[in-house]
């Protein structure tokens, strides 16, 4: 029997004589194997699946380097002189009650000892070679004992762990398998950074909480958690995915990239996402109500409603800033007053600092589809309706806004094309003690605002474009001047602002427009001539119109694709004679009275650039160089036309060819207004209006 079972000729030791070295006698059901005493120069042995029980005959075969016993009825592990050699050790499926002292078993790599009665892991530490050990299916109630060992490989399945403690200085190990087990803690594991795989399955662990020992393996790429209470929470995967960002496989379970990216979505979105999704949030509940036609913050295909968001993070002053250019230059600002959860700080006035209103209050509002924007903060919600917007856009001045960077980006996806200028701390040292020293802000808050600094500094980076400007926030008054700076340029309220000789410069261009519609055409070139040469009308068209390429007029009017931007704008309009220019402002303004029932205010001095399409459609072009303006156009602006007003004010003149040309755009986008009107502020139509749309 034993000579059928050897093989594979090698040199014995001395190096002189052939032998066979490897002996196979598996499923013999072998009880006595004193015979093999005589084969010394054995170096692999396969017994499995016998009876043995002593095995002290292996005393003889020194030069063993293979040896499996598994599945027979050992108890006497190891009871044999040390292998010196010895590799590999299968004892799996035997009846051994503990390991005694494997200090001379200097080679020992793979010892397997899974399915017998061991209770505790002992006498391992001198096995300076070892690096998979197996110890399934054991009684093994605690992880002790382990040392410093080089394991690898270390299976405990199947035994009686409560905890993952004793493993901490195994720290070359890979492969960790502690499935089966009752382990409700994973601590312990923590600093194992060479995990690549983890089998916790069945065991006991409840809480996402616990998982925060593997958070940091940056190498574990496999985690098992089949069969463990948390895997019951809600979105157990994504989150746990989320949390480990280079799992591959989770619960035997490819993690897929789109699992990865929903993770990230649901857990850490981009706050482009962000924005996204609360600007589709708002506008499908925006849309399920009645629609709307704002009048006061209507864009023209060309010409955006403007406005001034100031952001930052908390405590940058940006709100006290657009409170003091509002109220220093009342004329030409207005605060959009948000709403917010928040309870007021010490001086703030409902209805002027904020809407302040409950939770509940603030849901509901929602859900009426009242906001354009929502974001939490810490734990309070913040929202800008369209009302707010449309409160300042009715006394014809610039909305100013502050807010969060959440806000911006859901503000961006809409209809509307503010200026955005960021506020950024750079003394941060600064920043925190003026925080703490207003006594308004908790440490946690402190905290978030120093936090989220870098946010914004990254978004500036990474968005070149996305804040029209950036102003430092260390010194506030400074802050302030230079903001004044800042919106004097891009608003054009330069003149208004500095009033006197400017309004003197509007008269006298009003004036030459006058003047110009009541002359005769032929005369039209000459005058041209002379008001160019005329440097009030120059200083009151300060700024130059861009030169340009044609724009496409067909856009829906506060499509949040189409409307453009003022800054857009320099790219697409045209180069225009100053007269023209005169002649299209006095026109505009026309046409807005008409639709606000009122005067326009200062405001539509405001908008950067000025209704190409409206210029287009009106202008006659000369075959020559010049421009000439009919003399028809601008009489026509004084047929009187009945148009309900949004204020309830008397009705302005207004030409005729515009409002023709506004109702026919508005018709276009199916939107426009219903014929009678209802005198009051906003009217209602049937369809999507100027408002955004998703
Ligand atoms: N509708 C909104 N959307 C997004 N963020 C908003 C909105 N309204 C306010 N915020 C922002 O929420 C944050 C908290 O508001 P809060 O009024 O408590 O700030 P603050 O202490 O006055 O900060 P700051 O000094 O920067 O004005 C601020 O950064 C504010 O700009």
């Amino acid at each position: 029997m034993v000579s059928e079972g050897l093989s594979h000729i090698g040199l014995d030791l001395t190096g002189q004589h052939h032998v066979l070295c490897h002996l196979s006698l598996p499923n013999l059901s072998l009880i006595n194997i004193h015979l093999l005493c005589k084969y010394v120069h054995l170096v692999k042995l396969e017994l499995q699946h016998n009876n043995i029980e002593d095995i002290s005959c292996l005393n003889h075969i020194p030069h063993l380097i293979y040896l499996d016993v598994s599945h027979n009825e050992i108890s006497n592990f190891f009871q044999f002189q040390p292998l010196r050699y010895l590799q590999v050790a299968d004892f799996s499926h035997n009846q051994i009650p503990d390991i005694k002292d494997l200090a001379g078993f200097f080679c020992l790599r793979k010892l397997n000892l899974d399915h017998n009665c061991l209770s505790e892991v002992s006498n391992l530490v001198d096995c300076s070679m070892l690096t998979h050990l197996s110890l399934a299916y054991n009684k093994i109630t605690k992880i002790s004992n382990l040392g410093n060992l080089p394991l690898l490989d270390l299976c405990l399945r199947g035994n009686q762990l409560h905890c993952a403690e004793g493993l901490e200085k195994l720290q070359k190990i890979q492969v960790l398998d502690l499935s089966r087990n009752c382990i409700t803690s994973i601590s312990g594991i923590q600093n194992l950074h060479f995990l690549y795989l983890i089998n916790l399955e069945k065991n006991q662990i409840m809480e996402i909480e616990d998982l925060k020992y593997v958070i940091d393996l940056q190498m574990l790429t496999n985690l098992n958690l089949l069969d463990n209470p948390v895997q019951k929470h809600h979105n157990y995967r994504l989150t746990v995915i989320f949390l480990h960002r280079s799992l591959s496989v989770l619960d035997n379970k490819k993690v897929t990239v789109e699992e990865k990216v929903s993770s990230i979505n649901m857990f850490d979105p981009p706050m482009d996402i962000v924005g996204a999704k609360d600007h589709i949030t708002n506008m499908v509940l925006q849309m399920a109500q009645p629609q709307v036609l704002y009048q006061s913050t209507m864009p023209t295909p060309n010409t955006p409603y403007p406005m001034l968001v100031l952001t930052g993070p908390e405590g940058c002053r940006k709100g006290d800033l657009v409170r003091r250019l509002c109220q220093e230059f009342s004329g030409h600002f207005g605060v959009g007053i948000c709403h917010t959860t928040r309870p007021p700080y010490t001086g703030e006035k409902n209805g002027v600092d904020y809407h302040f209103v409950s939770e509940e209050e603030f849901q509901n509002l929602v859900l009426m589809g009242k906001f354009i924007l929502t974001m939490q903060y810490g734990s309070h919600l913040f929202g800008l309706t369209r009302g707010a917007i449309e409160e300042v856009a009715n006394h014809g001045v610039v909305c100013c806004l502050h807010m969060e960077l959440e806000g911006i980006f859901s503000l961006k996806k809409s209809c509307f094309k503010p200026r955005y200028i960021l506020l950024r701390p750079s003394a941060i040292e600064k920043f925190i003690i003026y925080m703490k020293n207003t006594n308004r802000y908790t440490k946690s808050q402190i905290d978030l605002a120093v936090q989220r600094v870098p946010l914004y500094s990254k978004t500036n980076e990474e968005h070149p474009g996305f804040f029209d400007n950036v102003i430092p926030s260390d010194n506030y008054d400074e802050a302030y001047q230079t903001l004044l700076e800042i919106v004097k340029v891009y608003m054009y309220v330069e003149e208004q602002m500095e009033e006197a000789p400017q309004e003197e410069a509007k008269e006298k261009v009003e004036e030459k427009v006058r003047e110009e519609e009541e002359k005769p055409n032929e005369e039209e070139v000459e005058e041209e001539k002379s008001i160019v040469s005329d440097s009030s009308l120059r200083d009151f068209e300060s700024v130059e119109e861009p030169a340009t390429a044609p724009v496409e007029s067909d856009s829906l009017p506060g499509s949040t694709v189409e409307a453009s931007s003022a800054k857009d704008q320099a790219d697409f309009s045209c180069q225009k004679t100053l007269i023209e220019l005169a002649s299209l402002r006095k026109r505009e303004e026309l046409a807005r009275e008409a639709i606000f029932g009122k005067k326009p205010g200062l405001h539509s001095h405001l908008f950067k650039q000025h209704t190409q399409n409206v210029a287009s459609a009106e202008r006659d072009q000369d075959p020559g160089t010049h421009t000439r303006i009919r003399s028809s156009e601008v009489s026509h602006a004084t047929s009187p036309l009945d148009v309900g007003t949004s204020l309830g004010g008397p009705v302005e003149p207004l030409d005729g060819t515009l409002l023709a040309q506004t109702t026919e755009m508005l018709k276009d986008c199916d939107m426009g207004p219903r014929p009678e009107s209802d005198g009051h502020k906003n009217r209602e139509v049937t369809k999507s209006t100027s408002s955004d749309t998703p």
